[in-house]
């Protein structure tokens, strides 16, 4: 085939993809490779003298009907994340593709029918909503700017979004200081609503605003998921917001991912420190565990620099289990347990994925001074636990092949005394 005919039909599958919805379960977004470099520029010639590592390299996929979480302390690339699966930035490498169409790098004009499909929700209600325009106008802007007329009209569609999101439509011509920091927010689910989307990455949603009120935006925005199968990516800075509406959850820590797993196998037994870390700084709503404090993980320092990230695996100048292997080999993404990928030379609650490595490096010792005894020990029991399954199964499976081999032995001896008995017959005839 030549190549202009293969271009031909990679396109019309690309269209075909698209035209058709993603079912439930399947992939609505794939991401590889995906990086975002932010170069730091010097001098009267602004040359570029390094680089803001923001994104780092990532590779996942968001399933049509799911909620990822995305967490990660401050720094670590999320909201860089978002911005460039939404494509408000242009990323330095890797591709997107949405349905099954790449749009790595779309411009405006190709973006365009896509914007309706992929909807950003961002953290300050205050600042994301201008403060000249009524909220009527605010809510209606998508309409005018992809040029659609909703059947009976942008007022009509504006005052019935209003009312999904729990406003009064009739406050359709208030400004937004007139409302509150919760009310805000649901303006700007409204908006971003607005032209029935089918993926919308939430940033922060909820942190801006008062804790009595995150509860009932939350729940505002799992309602509408359910009512108009929407997929979500939400980001956020801790586990509390995410632990109860995600699906899945990706962990971040400089650039990178470093754990994903599903909500269940993350919180049962995560398998990264460093979600391990994040996970223990939540509180935890159980009365019997009040006084686990001594449980808690606290991290040294802040998250290094972007500009410089550490050799190895990044998260190793404060891991406390971190030994050489950790400062010189960047550790891949993989899937450890079914459902679950990891990236860490010495997992929790697995078998140590570099069991010769044993002596800690001196950051790890002061790290491991933050971290409570009953942690340390826990840790070494689930991995030798671990690995103690994993070999007796190693031996069952031995065992079992083992097995199989002698069986086939018989086979083949029973085939040679088969023939052997049929040359005695042959012979005998002959005779
Ligand atoms: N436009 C930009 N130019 C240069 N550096 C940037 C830019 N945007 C983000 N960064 C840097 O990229 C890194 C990641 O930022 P990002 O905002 O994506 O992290 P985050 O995990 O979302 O943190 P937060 O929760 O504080 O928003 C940070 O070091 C940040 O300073």
């Amino acid at each position: 085939m030549s190549e202009n005919a293969e271009d031909k039909e990679a396109k019309a599958a690309g269209a075909a993809t698209l035209s058709k919805d993603a079912a439930p379960g399947e992939t609505l977004l794939k991401v590889t490779g995906l990086q975002k470099h932010f170069p730091i520029k010097k001098g009267l010639f602004q040359r570029q003298v390094g680089a803001v590592r923001a994104v780092d390299g990532l590779d996942f996929e968001v399933r049509s009907g799911e909620t990822l979480g995305v967490v990660g302390e401050s720094g670590c690339g999320k909201s860089t994340m978002g911005r460039l699966i939404t494509r408000l930035l242009e990323p330095t490498a890797g591709t997107i593709e949405f349905e099954g169409k790449d749009i790595t790098h779309l411009g405006v004009g190709g973006m365009r029918p896509m914007r309706r499909d992929v909807q950003m929700i961002f953290q300050d209600p205050y600042s994301s909503l201008n403060p000249r325009h009524t909220i009527g106008t605010i809510v209606g802007a998508p309409f005018r700017l992809q040029g659609v007329e909703p059947e009976g009209g942008i007022k009509k569609e504006v005052q019935r979004l209003l009312s999904v999101v729990g406003l009064n439509p009739e406050h359709y011509n208030r400004y937004p200081h007139e409302f509150s920091g919760g009310q805000r927010q649901r303006i700007g689910i409204a908006r971003a609503l607005a032209l029935k989307p089918k993926l919308v990455v939430a940033d922060e949603p909820v942190s801006a605003l008062d804790v009595s009120i995150q509860a009932q935006v939350v729940n505002l925005m799992d309602d509408l998921q359910e009512e108009l199968g929407l997929t979500y990516v939400i980001i956020a800075h801790d586990l509390s917001v995410v632990r109860h509406v995600s699906d899945r959850i990706a962990v971040m820590y400089l650039g990178k991912i470093v754990e994903l797993a599903d909500r269940d196998s993350l919180y049962k037994a995560p398998m990264h420190p460093y979600t391990k870390a994040l996970m223990s700084a939540v509180p935890i709503p159980d009365p019997k565990r009040k006084n686990a404090k001594s449980e808690r993980i606290l991290l040294k320092g802040d998250v290094p620099s972007p500009i410089s990230p550490p050799s190895g695996c990044r998260f190793h100048t404060r891991c406390w289990k971190a030994t050489e292997i950790c400062r010189t080999t960047e550790p891949a993404l993989l899937e450890l347990k079914p459902g679950q990928r990891v990236a860490c030379h010495h997992p929790e609650n697995f078998e140590d994925q570099a069991p010769q490595d044993t002596v800690l490096l001196t950051a790890a010792k002061e790290a491991a001074e933050l971290v409570a005894d009953e942690v340390l020990a826990e840790s070494a029991e689930t991995s030798a636990a671990v690995a103690a399954e994993l070999a007796e199964e190693t031996t069952e499976e031995a065992a079992e092949e083992t097995g199989a081999e002698e069986t086939g032995a018989d086979e083949g001896s029973a085939e040679a005394s088969e023939s052997e008995s049929e040359s005695d017959s042959q012979e005998s005839t002959d005779k």
